[in-house]
Parts: C-alpha cells; sequence; structure tokens
C-alpha cells in the first residue's frame, strides 16, 4: 500500500460557466484523519463527488491505491474500497436500520438473490457471517437496540450514524464523510469523534471527513485542507492551517484582534 491511499492532481470540474473546483491537488496519507473545511460553496461536496466517481472531472486525475481511477463509475469505487456518506442523507428510508446495514455489506440484486433462494446451509452461512458483521456495525455506531425500527423514524443525528455503518459495510479502505455531526446534539457529536476515531484507530480506515463544527475538526484532524473558491488555500497541522490569515478571513469572515476564534483555543 502506497503512503497516500489517496492522490488527487490537478482536478478541475466547471458546471457551464461556474468553475467549482480550479486545479485542484490533494493527498491522503494511509491511516489518517484528513479533514475538508470551508465556507459555504468553496467546492467541498463537488470534491467528494469528484473522488467517488459521482462527477467526472473536466481535468485532472484521481489516484487510490496508486490506481488511476478517473471517472470509474461510484458502485465501482465503492467496490475498490471507497465508501462515503452524504451531505443530504440516503437511506432507505422505510426499510428497516438493520436492512440498510445488510443492504450495504452486499449489492441489492445479491440481497434479493439470497432472499429468493432455498435455505442451504451456506445459505443459512452467508446470512449468519452478514447478520453478525451488521450487527457489529450498528453496536460501534449505538443503534443496536433499534435495528428492528424503520430508518426514516430515526432522529436525524440518528440516520447519519446509520449512514456511516452502512458505508462502514463494505469494509473501505477510506471512507468520505460529509458533514457526519449535521443535525446532532452536543452529546451526539461528542460521540460521534470517539466513533470516528475508531473507524481509523479499530477498523484501519482512511477518514476524510468535511466538517463545519471546528471544534470536532480540532479533535480529530490529523491534517486539514481549506478550500476557498474551489482551490486549496491551505493544508497542513490543524494548529497551524486555523491559524492562516486566508483560512480565518475565508472561512469567519475578516476577524479584528479582539474577536476570539474558538478553534483557535485548542491546545
Ligand atoms: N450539480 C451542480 N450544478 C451546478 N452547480 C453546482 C452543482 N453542484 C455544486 N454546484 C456549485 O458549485 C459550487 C460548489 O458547491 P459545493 O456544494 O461543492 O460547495 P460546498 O463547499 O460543499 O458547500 P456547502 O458547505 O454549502 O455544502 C457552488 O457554487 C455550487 O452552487
Amino acid at each position: 500500500m502506497p503512503d497516500n491511499v489517496l492522490e488527487i492532481k490537478g482536478i478541475t470540474k466547471k458546471f457551464g460557466g461556474l468553475t467549482a473546483l480550479s486545479k485542484l491537488d490533494l493527498e491522503v496519507e494511509q491511516g489518517s484523519i484528513h479533514a475538508i473545511i470551508g465556507p459555504n460553496g468553496s467546492g467541498k461536496t463537488t470534491f467528494f463527488n469528484v473522488i467517488t466517481g459521482l462527477y467526472v472531472p473536466d481535468e485532472g486525475s484521481v489516484i487510490f491505491c496508486g490506481k488511476d481511477v478517473t471517472g470509474t463509475v461510484p458502485y465501482k469505487m465503492a467496490r475498490l474500497g471507497m465508501g462515503r456518506t452524504f451531505q443530504t442523507i440516503f437511506l432507505f428510508k422505510q426499510m428497516t436500520v438493520l436492512e440498510n446495514v445488510l443492504i450495504g455489506l452486499q449489492s441489492e440484486s445479491e440481497y434479493k438473490l439470497i432472499n429468493n433462494m432455498i435455505m442451504t446451509p451456506k445459505r443459512q452461512l452467508y446470512e449468519k457471517e452478514l447478520h453478525e458483521k451488521a450487527y457489529e456495525l450498528l453496536a460501534f455506531v449505538g443503534l443496536y437496540d433499534q435495528r428492528n425500527d424503520i430508518a426514516c423514524n430515526l432522529p436525524y443525528g440518528k440516520q447519519r450514524l446509520l449512514e456511516v455503518a452502512r458505508a462502514m459495510g463494505i469494509n473501505p479502505k477510506i471512507i468520505l464523510l460529509d458533514e457526519p455531526a449535521a443535525g446532532m446534539n452536543p452529546q451526539e457529536t461528542s460521540e460521534l469523534i470517539e466513533r470516528v476515531k475508531n473507524i481509523r484507530n479499530k477498523y484501519n480506515m482512511t477518514v476524510l471527513i468535511i466538517e463545519h463544527d471546528m471544534k470536532l475538526v480540532m479533535q480529530l484532524a490529523d491534517t486539514i485542507t481549506c478550500l476557498d473558491h474551489g482551490s486549496v488555500i491551505a493544508c497542513g497541522n490543524p494548529k497551524i492551517v486555523t491559524k492562516d490569515s486566508k483560512v480565518v478571513e475565508a472561512y469567519l469572515g475578516i476577524v479584528g484582534e479582539k474577536d476570539t476564534i474558538e478553534y483557535n483555543k485548542v491546545d
């Protein structure tokens, strides 16, 4: 495995006359938790969509585990080991919490096929293994007790956790989390911090995370990249990046001397 699980080289993505990403470069180190920050409209979600194959870039390349995967369609990216969650929650809302994770563990067609097969010992074993894995992931995100609830009946923050469990089901090398703390209360957010740390520490997945909550970012990230107008304006150690004047200006507006910036208080 190369040192960098992901290398982005000169990515440009335009929507008509709007350049959402402009010659963007990024390296994500294997085993790191790497945060992408930036003001609204700076290109963060577009960047995730290019990485995961939802959008084909106009220029540049996406190198994943040393292989050029530019333009590879999302389901193939998932098979190669790229998991993701979405800013707008994407769940099978009328299915149970457990079924949502089971579907993440296999392709939907395979799921239907297996359900239509006669109960052979091989199928029984397969189902047992899938259920054990799903239970483990649900316990990991704290949703085991809600496993038989209908997904859309979960509170918003828990639906986000369910998306995380489902994305982990493919056992990805890298997991991309798009604003996982959105809609979470402070208690859920602090639990999320521990969970994301364990996605890396226990499951050995590299984490690329878009997040607006700077307290969360400062507690989690090994590296921060800040985007503005589709370009990288700073990248590196969180303490240095968050004190960078370009980042402060872009992210928080121009800050006077007496203003305090909460994220700068972190040791
Ligand atoms: N499918 C699309 N068609 C046209 N323009 C788009 C499309 N997707 C994104 N954009 C535009 O590209 C720019 C970057 O949007 P993007 O959603 O990537 O930003 P973001 O940093 O994720 O914002 P936010 O923090 O609000 O989620 C914005 O100007 C947005 O309006």
